[in-house]
């Protein structure tokens, strides 16, 4: 029975080639931090308040102007087409389904205009990762006029992290075959008939620009995480310029980078270890968000992402000054076990253990989920 975001991690391992699998879910060097984002998430408790009026539980919340129906959203990840064909679409117009909200990620395999155009009436943010200016201005123009609502500059990727599993399957370009490959793809035939239906996917915001020069390197520097790390604080100020709308930075741990971020003009954060990716020495992203939100002293939305996996994080992340949170694998587990179907129950189960547990702790609303962080003794870490 699939009955948990782990049920479906497993499904996902059984139906997905192993070499997509450990894409998407492993981690940096050792997996520390991975397991620290879990762990640091459990050792957590909220003490429940009783004799309290639960018969109708609120769990949306307000983003920018626009209702989110659940206080949390579709982290962007890349070549979701990996997972699925189409995995991008899919996964938008499902978060419109849960009133959530969905970030495509700069290296999706879906032009983002059509993306877009799957959940028009959603609420869509675009994700940006600057491999080189001119490109990122591009994209910037493009998911502007595509009536993206809100950009998040991915911070946390000077470098990609270490994925040791990635490097011991030959995750790269050009991909080449290898007698494991064919036994890995042989031993999950459904998988390996989709795509060979579909075609390798390509990151397909970058090929449908025709005016990059070596649109082939800008591939391969994107799988390769091959970032412009001269982008600095003083050069956030263009980007500042040229996009119209919020604009988040999503990796950040250090309360000073936040009141740094608040001395740039930025709308909102994502308090973020890139789910243990990255840096294998960071800090769990639920025990920088405290830190973090006291920086911030309420001027924009703090959002945490890296380890949620149950309503109950959820829960504690907000009792902890979260505004809301996002989950990345979660939903690829879903959308690798079911597809459609897959990802509508993963965020589906989220919700619902959402609002048992805010039932259990006696919070009708998510403001009263807040108000626990006013009574130390609630929230113990
Ligand atoms: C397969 C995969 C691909 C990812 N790709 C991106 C990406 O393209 N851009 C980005 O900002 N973050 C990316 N991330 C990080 C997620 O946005 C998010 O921070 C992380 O998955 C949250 O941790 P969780 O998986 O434990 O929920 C990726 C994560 C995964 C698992
Ligand atoms: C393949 C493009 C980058 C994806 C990413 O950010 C990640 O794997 O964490």
């Amino acid at each position: 029975m699939l009955l948990n975001a782990d049920d479906f991690r497993e499904e996902a391992r059984r139906l997905l080639p192993r070499f997509v699998f450990d894409y998407v879910d492993g981690a940096a060097d050792d997996g520390d931090c991975l397991r620290r984002n879990r762990s640091d998430l459990e050792s957590l408790t909220l003490a429940p308040r009783v004799l309290r009026d639960t018969t109708v539980i609120d769990t949306s919340i307000e983003v920018f102007g626009r209702q989110w129906r659940v206080p949390f959203g579709i982290a962007p990840t890349g070549l979701n087409g990996l997972v699925q064909p189409g995995g991008d679409a899919i996964l938008s117009a499902a978060a419109d389904r849960a009133g959530a909200p969905f970030a495509l990620s700069t290296a999706s395999n879906m032009r983002l205009e059509d993306v877009r155009a799957a959940a028009p009436g959603g609420v869509q943010w675009m994700q940006l990762y600057v491999m080189h200016r001119e490109m990122a201005q591009r994209i910037v123009q493009r998911a502007q006029k595509a009536g993206y609502q809100a950009l998040v500059l991915t911070v946390d990727v000077p470098v990609s992290g270490n994925r040791e599993l990635d490097a011991r399957n030959g995750f790269k370009m050009p991909f080449r075959p290898t007698p494991k490959l064919a036994w890995d793809l042989i031993t999950h035939p459904r998988w390996a008939l989709r795509a060979a239906r579909a075609g390798a996917p390509d990151f397909a915001n970058i090929t449908a620009d025709g005016a990059d020069a070596g649109s082939a390197s800008m591939q391969a520097a994107l799988l390769a995480r091959a970032m412009d790390r001269s982008l600095v604080w003083e050069t956030l100020a263009r980007l500042r310029d040229d996009w119209k709308g919020p604009l988040l930075l999503k990796g950040l741990l250090h309360p000073h980078d936040a009141r740094l971020a608040v001395e740039h003009g930025v709308d909102g954060l994502i308090v973020s270890n890139h789910g243990g990716r990255q840096l294998d020495a960071s800090p769990s992203a639920i025990s920088a968000l405290p830190g973090v939100v006291a920086a911030v002293q309420g001027r924009m939305p703090v959002f945490m992402d890296s380890g949620i996996r149950r309503g109950t994080h959820i829960a504690k992340a907000i009792a902890l000054g979260a505004t809301g949170v996002f989950v990345g694998r979660p939903v690829l587990y879903g959308l690798a076990a079911r597809g459609a179907v897959g990802v509508d129950r993963v965020l589906g189960l989220l919700a619902e253990e959402l609002v048992r547990t805010m039932t259990l702790l006696g919070t009708p609303r998510i403001a009263d989920l807040r108000s626990l962080i006013d009574a130390p003794l609630n929230v113990r870490q």
